[in-house]
């Protein structure tokens, strides 16, 4: 059924004010294609949103059907631009907290499918929900990010989708982000990148500004953060895989903290908050263009 032709129920939310769309269509039954994307995600003509995530059981989406087994529910995420994305690590604790929410998942554990790969989350007691994000790959590249005339030397570490960090000064050194920074060289990124800017804060302790491929500035990016934090205790000599020990950063972002752990066996974790904020209709008029 295509989606202009029926009222689409939706809900709102957001993970440390990344926020989301988020359609829930249990069955797959929706065709968003990227325009309907983009209208929803729309801030002035639309609901608005960094991204999208629909909630579809696996069984009932093509990219996940092989992921049935292990995680009954698929989060297709889409950028607020209608491109596809791998992995959001802040639409993930939102989307859990969804499933909580419409009674579709209990207070504990659950695995949820993503075109990365399953993703174990546990919703907490206290709200906070912990996702296993799988583990950093570090591609050894040279990478360099340039904003205007000014450029640094990046590392590019790979959360199931890329991202270019880079530590500068202060924040404010890449000016306002009104447009991707320019990455090179491209066949680092052969489908684009994310870009993080960081500071140190203190001992185990950052703070990132994010550029999001297909979304721009935001105010979060989880796969970000633990990117960040990876990049960062390298940075700082910290090898949870050479130590045996796992290591903590509190990686702040401009809407609010997340809690980083990397272990000795390499798997990130991440601990963040996720809150739904409205539900609505969405006028079929909307996605009729
Ligand atoms: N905000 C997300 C990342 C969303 C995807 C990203 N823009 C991409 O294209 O890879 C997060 O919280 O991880």
């Amino acid at each position: 059924m295509s989606s202009a032709a029926q009222p689409i129920t939706f809900l709102k939310g957001h993970g440390t004010e990344n926020d989301f769309v988020i359609i829930p269509d249990p069955e797959g039954r929706l065709d968003l294609t990227a325009a309907d994307v983009a209208r929803l995600c729309d801030r002035r003509a639309g609901i608005g949103g960094d991204g999208l995530l629909r909630l579809v059981r696996s069984a009932a989406h093509p990219e996940a059907r092989s992921m049935a087994e292990t995680a009954e529910w698929f989060m297709d995420y889409r950028n607020s631009d209608g491109s596809v994305a791998e992995m959001c690590g802040n639409g993930v604790r939102v989307f859990a907290h969804c499933l909580e929410r419409m009674a579709l998942a209990k207070t504990g554990d659950l695995a949820v499918a993503t075109r990365a790969g399953v993703r174990r989350v546990s919703i907490n007691e206290d709200g906070s929900i912990t996702v296993h994000m799988g583990k950093a790959r570090l591609p050894e590249s040279e990478v360099t990010v340039a904003v205007g005339a000014r450029e640094w030397p990046a590392r590019n570490v790979n959360m199931g989708n890329p991202h270019a960090v880079v530590f500068v000064d202060e924040l404010d050194d890449a000016g306002p982000l009104l447009d991707a920074p320019r990455v090179t060289p491209a066949e680092a990124y052969p489908q684009g990148t994310n870009v993080e800017f960081v500071v140190a804060r203190g001992p185990h302790h950052v703070a990132l500004r994010v550029h999001e491929r297909g979304s721009g500035e935001t105010r979060s990016c989880g796969t970000g953060a633990c990117a960040v934090m990876v990049a960062a205790a390298r940075r700082d000599g910290v090898d949870p895989a050479a130590e045996g020990r796992p290591a903590t950063y509190t990686v702040d972002v401009p809407g609010g903290r997340l809690l980083i752990t990397e272990h000795p066996d390499g798997e990130v974790e991440m601990t963040g908050p996720a809150v739904i904020v409205a539900e609505g209709i969405v006028d079929p008029a909307l996605l009729r263009h």
